[in-house]
């Protein structure tokens, strides 16, 4: 900021504002905008795109909605016919849109009383804009805690901000738009991957590979109460990225007939251990312990684990990961981040939390932003686990085989999905397309 002249980074942020807002519109002249404008450079942000906006025609009114603003932003959108107004209930189709430049990056969660009152008599047709976050969110964690706005569309600056990819945060955002305005960053605390990293992570077969150089995952999974979770992990861990698959458990004649190239038991390179286990989870765990090698946590398995276990990969749901910390589920759904991060510090491994947007807490955090709703059905779970062991056999250290799973995960979920439901099935068989799709547009094959 320094090098710049004043004001130079909000014009940028403003000009990219008034862009999005004009393309979520499909045109400006005539149409009709409301700005929610709070204290600091988030209202000005608004403000000097609602000034954007007006020039070109659009009938644009700000509410004021401290005691201060951001006089030279205000000044401008006078300049260019926009008007200051007292807030007042909004019907649906009253006015196009509503862009909230309440709070930004400087916010503390939660809203005043002033803000609340103003917003909650609009009526929630009213397509919302977010400058920067949906006012009120944890804008570094993600957290919900007080009252935030909700937005369809999210225009940010520079860079995604925590409250952009976490939970509950993220999904107040909308559809999230990054405005580049060249800033120069330092390395982020929370990634997530695209299709590039992904592609880049990956493992990738060499000509001089066979089954055993490619590594081999065992799957302990599935009772005679649950065999559908062993197939389902021997699903997710049979999707050909790693050389074979072995099946230890009591529902080893239906893996068989389901998948013939799946061996029994023998030296493994990881574990997936826990799916649909029931009674036999401990003496499973304690087993796949004992062999030393990288291991997945899942299901019934993650209720035994006590001391820290250094190779493993834990992917609990919310509910889990309240049992494993003796916490209420509630508080875990609320900060999912931070409740994944201390479990990582508890267990001494890489903690994969299950949700909207998975975290993946390690030796830094990413979060998945790939995947579809659709996803929240039976038996993913254990598909995940059995991809990310297949990952960890095939030589990814456990934070790369978490987040490259996941995101692969999402993917196919997504690829299976089409905008329709899945079954778990269907998610398993769509794994190999999406690694397939990958090589062809990343990898040159
Ligand atoms: N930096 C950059 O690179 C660029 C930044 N840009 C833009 O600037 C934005 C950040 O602006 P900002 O720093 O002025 O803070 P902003 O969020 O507008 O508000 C702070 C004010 O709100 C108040 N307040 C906060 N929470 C509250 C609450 N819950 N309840 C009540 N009051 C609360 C807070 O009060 P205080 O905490 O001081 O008591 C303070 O007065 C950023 O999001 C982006 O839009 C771009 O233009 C381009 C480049
Ligand atoms: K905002």
């Amino acid at each position: 900021m320094a090098t710049l002249p004043d004001g130079a980074l909000m014009q940028r942020a403003a000009t990219g504002l008034a862009t999005a807002v004009a393309d979520l519109l499909g045109g400006v002249y005539g149409r009709r905008i409301v700005l929610l404008v709070g204290p600091g450079d988030n209202g000005g942000d608004a403000l000097y795109a609602g000034g954007v906006l007006a020039r070109r025609g659009a009938s644009v009114e700000a509410w004021l909605l401290a005691d201060t603003w951001h006089d030279d932003a205000l000044a401008a959108l006078r300049r260019a016919g926009g008007r200051t107004s007292a807030p007042r209930p909004l019907r649906a189709g009253a006015v196009d849109v509503v862009v909230d430049g309440v709070f930004g990056i400087g916010a503390r969660p939660g809203l005043p009383p002033r803000v609340a009152e103003a917003v909650i008599p609009i009526s929630s047709s009213i397509p919302f804009v977010a400058v920067d976050v949906p006012s009120g969110v944890g804008v570094d964690t993600g957290e919900g805690g007080g009252m935030h706005l909700r937005a369809d569309l999210t225009v940010t600056f520079g860079t995604h901000k925590i409250a952009h990819l976490a939970d509950p945060a993220a999904q107040a955002c909308g559809v999230v738009e990054l405005v580049d305005i060249g800033l120069d960053l330092p390395p982020a605390p929370v990634e997530s991957l695209g299709e590039a990293d992904v592609a880049g992570l990956l493992p990738r077969p060499r000509p001089d590979d066979h089954k055993y150089t490619r590594g081999v995952v065992g799957v302990r999974a599935g009772s005679a109460t649950y065999p559908g979770a062993g197939l389902l992990a021997v699903a997710g861990a049979n999707t050909g990225l790693a050389g074979m698959v072995r099946y230890v458990g009591s529902a080893a004649e239906t893996v068989k007939q389901h998948h013939p190239e799946v061996v029994g038991p023998g030296r493994v390179q990881a574990w997936v251990v826990g799916p649909g286990t029931a009674d036999d989870a401990e003496q499973h765990l304690a087993e796949a312990v004992a062999d030393d090698v990288p291991l997945v946590v899942d299901a019934d398995a993650l209720g035994h684990v006590t001391a820290p276990l250094p190779q493993a990969v834990l992917t609990p749901h919310a509910g889990e990961l309240a049992a494993m910390l003796g916490v209420e589920r509630k508080a875990v759904e609320a900060a999912p981040l931070r409740h994944a991060t201390d479990a990582a510090a508890r267990f001494g491994c890489v903690v994969l939390l299950k949700g909207n947007h998975t975290g993946i807490a390690g030796e830094r955090v990413r979060i998945t932003t790939a995947g579809t709703p659709w996803l929240a059905t039976a038996g993913a779970g254990d598909v995940l686990s059995g991809l990310i062991g297949a990952l960890l056999a095939a030589g990814l250290a456990p934070f790369d085989a978490a987040s490259v799973g996941s995101w692969l995960h999402g993917a196919a979920g997504t690829l299976a999905s089409d905008g329709g439901p899945i079954t778990a099935t269907d998610l398993a068989r769509a794994i190999p397309r999406v690694v397939q799709q990958i090589a062809v547009r990343h990898w040159g094959l």
